[in-house]
């Protein structure tokens, strides 16, 4: 009978401590993840909460670099909403939402695309640049990557509003088409786009897009098999304030109805919907919160959050 390895023989530590056996394994693992990923194309939304923990930015940045590293096409499209908050604070400009969407006049759109174009598109790039991959940071204003019209918005209800009735959002938009030579010219040469959600329009105006929706509108126009939404809730939250595990895009549908998914929660759902009835394999509110919540989403059974599938 083959006697057990003597873990602190001389052969067995040239050949590795415990915990580096532990992680050759792991990565072994992933093998069948890393095939089954292999060359496909994978957006992530990065929200504008999640990306406010330090730490646990530089984990994302090195997670999007890992992924690109082994083989797959991350594009990363990302919020700002509360950096866009505080820059309006600093300028004393009062902002409101409907139905998780702000309401943006002339005023507030030249600021607006600062920040979002600027500023936080700037560091999500080169968070992930600094961890190995190289990332680009362009806006859905260059190579006409979304062209937008203006969002005509009917209230959905609750807080003593009248559903139905139509809201001037001023210059929110929503894609009206997705030209993404941009980003396979991008991708071609091996790098990772990082999508700020601004759009313009034939005229020249430009929209203030809802990151999620911008994200689904980008995943596809390149038939992304996943969408990812990181956000900084543990997914979608039923009335007992419990996470969900998974929807059906018909239940999905049936909480918004019911005024159990509110605000900022509103878009993401919707997009997820969209995504999956368009084709994708699967969309997934993931919580940003958790160290790796991408990889673990992608290379374990599940990740922390609410997998959305089609009916
Ligand atoms: N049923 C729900 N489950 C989870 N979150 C919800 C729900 N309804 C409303 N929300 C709100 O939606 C928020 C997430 O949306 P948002 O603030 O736009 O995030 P992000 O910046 O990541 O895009 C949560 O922090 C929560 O306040
Ligand atoms: C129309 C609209 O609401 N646009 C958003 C764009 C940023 C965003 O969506 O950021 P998060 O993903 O961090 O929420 C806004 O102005 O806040």
């Amino acid at each position: 009978m083959p006697s057990k390895p003597d873990l602190l023989s001389e052969e067995s530590l040239l050949a590795g401590t415990v915990q580096d056996r532990q992680k050759a394994a792991i990565l072994a693992d992933a093998l069948p993840y890393l095939r089954r990923y292999a060359g496909d194309t994978i957006v992530v939304k990065y929200g504008g909460h999640a990306m406010r923990e330090g730490a646990l930015a530089e984990t994302f940045g090195r997670d999007i670099s890992l992924l690109k590293l082994v083989g797959i096409n991350p594009i990363v499209v990302h919020g700002g909403g509360p950096q866009i908050n505080d820059m309006l604070a600093k300028l004393s400009i009062e902002t409101r939402f409907v139905d998780g969407l702000r309401v943006t006049d002339r005023s507030m759109i030249e600021v607006i695309e600062m920040v979002l174009a600027g500023t936080v598109n700037k560091q999500v790039a080169d968070l992930i640049s600094r961890a190995g991959a190289l990332a680009v940071g362009i806006s859905g204003r260059d190579g006409q990557l979304i062209q937008a019209r203006k969002l005509r918005h009917c209230r959905r209800g609750g807080g003593g509003e009248e559903a139905g009735e139509e809201v001037d959002l001023g210059f929110v938009g929503e894609p009206e088409s997705v030209d993404p030579r941009v980003l396979y010219a991008l991708l071609g040469t091996g790098l990772v786009p990082v999508v700020a959600p601004v759009g313009g329009s034939a005229g020249g105006e430009v929209y203030n897009i809802n990151a999620d929706t911008a994200a689904g509108a980008i995943a596809g126009a390149v038939q992304a098999s996943r969408l990812l939404m990181l956000t900084d809730v543990a997914g979608v939250l039923d009335q007992d304030g419990n996470p969900i595990e998974e929807l059906t895009a018909e239940q999905a549908r049936r909480l918004i109805s019911e005024g159990h998914i509110t605000g900022g929660m509103i878009p993401k759902v919707e997009t997820c919907i969209k995504a999956v009835e368009n084709g994708a394999k699967a969309a997934v509110i993931l919580d940003g919160r958790v160290a790796h919540a991408c990889l673990l989403e992608l290379f374990t059974r599940a990740g922390p959050g609410t997998l959305i599938k089609a009916d």
